[in-house]
């Protein structure tokens, strides 16, 4: 990702910023459409993950269609030539202007996550004389086996709806003329690295679709989610094992003809193609630590302070002496006003001081998207490979 060229290039520019490697990117993506493909799967990308314009417009060129979160990204996919016929829209609390938002741009399909949300639903597609396409998003009580703040398919979760409800909702769906049912929608959570928990989420599909087709409710529609991790200890040449992952569905989806297989997935097709890159402001040598502190902190990347999450440190101007020393240990830190502004603790680096170029690596999923402007600070730029 970093030849000397593009460290040079670094060199003249203000920190910090996102680098975009668009050819990780675009590798990412023809593995994952690829993969897909060979099994007749259909992919939409996870807006939330990344909404960077460059970024969008490279996925949207691959054929995927868009799972968004908000009116803004539905809004954002359409505008950046998303089909709107691949679109979806999912989320707890979806607003009204935003469900009349998608209904005026035609998308595809409404995941839709309570049996109240069916009804206003209802009430203004037929407001519009308009019939919405809906999924009912299921939550399967399926352990994601990963980290807590980051799991969506338990009980104890807001997401989707109870198992328990779902005479409920075919009740509600025999009564609402203006929507169309398609099919049933999961997403048991994030940065999934074991895939059993994806065969665990199969044996629940299979059950629902049953409980749903025995009572006259024909399924067009199994959309499986997201939710594929990625190594954030090998940020490099490390392309997801989509094959591995979409063979599972092969392997354990009861699949029947005419039904489509949709996945949501944002982090796997997005992460590994960016790192921040920031400067180091100052060296302090404390009693106990020696801390770095860069002039990028939780205001840029924020998920190693939220989620206690690994992401690979590098000193770029350093990169000869890496190769040679065992180095000093830094605690990594930006400069907010908050204890927790810290990317990593003991991290090994060689000798580093100010003015050198450090890289986060792995950053490109949930990244620049949740950088915020906490302590009135610059929003952070990006920049691109050629
Ligand atoms: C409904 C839904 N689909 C898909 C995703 C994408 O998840 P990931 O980036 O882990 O693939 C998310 C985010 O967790 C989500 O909430
Ligand atoms: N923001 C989380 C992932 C949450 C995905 C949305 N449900 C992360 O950085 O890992």
């Amino acid at each position: 990702m970093f030849t000397s060229k593009t460290i040079d290039k670094f060199n003249g520019l203000d920190t910090p910023f996102y680098y975009y490697d668009l050819e990780v990117l675009k590798n990412t993506l023809s593995a994952c459409r690829d993969a897909s493909a060979k099994h007749g799967f259909h992919v939409h990308y996870a807006m939330k993950a990344n909404f960077n314009p460059k970024v969008i417009d490279t996925i949207q060129t691959y054929g995927f269609g868009a799972d968004c979160v908000s009116g803004g990204e539905v809004k954002a996919a359409i505008e950046h030539g998303f089909d709107k016929g691949k679109v979806v829209f999912a989320g707890v609390g979806k607003s009204d202007r935003e469900i009349n938002l998608a209904l005026d741009a035609d998308i595809f399909c409404f995941n839709v996550e309570s049996i109240q949300e069916l009804f206003i639903i209802d009430g203004l597609a037929k407001a519009k004389n308009k019939k919405a396409g809906v999924a009912i998003r299921i939550n399967p009580n399926v352990d994601a086996h990963t980290h807590h703040f980051i799991t969506t398919g338990l009980d104890e979760n807001k997401f989707g709806i109870n198992t328990w409800q779902l005479p409920d909702v075919a009740a509600a769906l025999r009564k609402c003329d203006n929507l169309q049912f398609l099919g049933i929608h999961f997403h048991i959570g994030s940065q999934i690295t074991d895939l059993e928990v994806y065969k665990n989420l199969c044996t629940r599909i299979n059950e629902m679709q049953d409980w749903f087709e025995d009572r006259g409710f024909p399924i067009k529609v199994l959309n499986t989610g997201g939710g594929l991790g990625v190594d954030y200890y090998n940020p490099d040449n490390n392309v997801a094992d989509f094959e591995a992952y979409f063979q599972v569905f092969k392997n354990f989806l009861n699949v029947k003809p005419g039904q489509e297989v949709h996945f949501e997935l944002g982090r796997a097709l997005v992460a590994q193609s960016a790192s921040l890159i920031s400067r180091v402001l100052y060296v302090k040598n404390g009693q106990k630590k020696n801390f770095l502190i860069l002039d990028a902190g939780m205001t840029e990347l924020i998920r190693p302070m939220l989620y206690q999450a690994y992401h690979q440190i590098e000193n770029l101007s350093r990169k000869q002496e890496a190769e040679k020393s065992e180095g000093l240990k830094y605690d990594v830190v930006g400069p907010i006003c908050e204890s927790t502004d810290c990317f990593q603790k003991d991290v090994s680096l060689p000798e580093s001081f100010r003015g050198d170029l450090i890289a986060v690596r792995t950053a490109g999923a949930y990244g620049e998207v949740m950088a915020s402007g906490y302590n009135l600070r610059d929003r952070v730029g990006s920049v691109y490979s050629e």
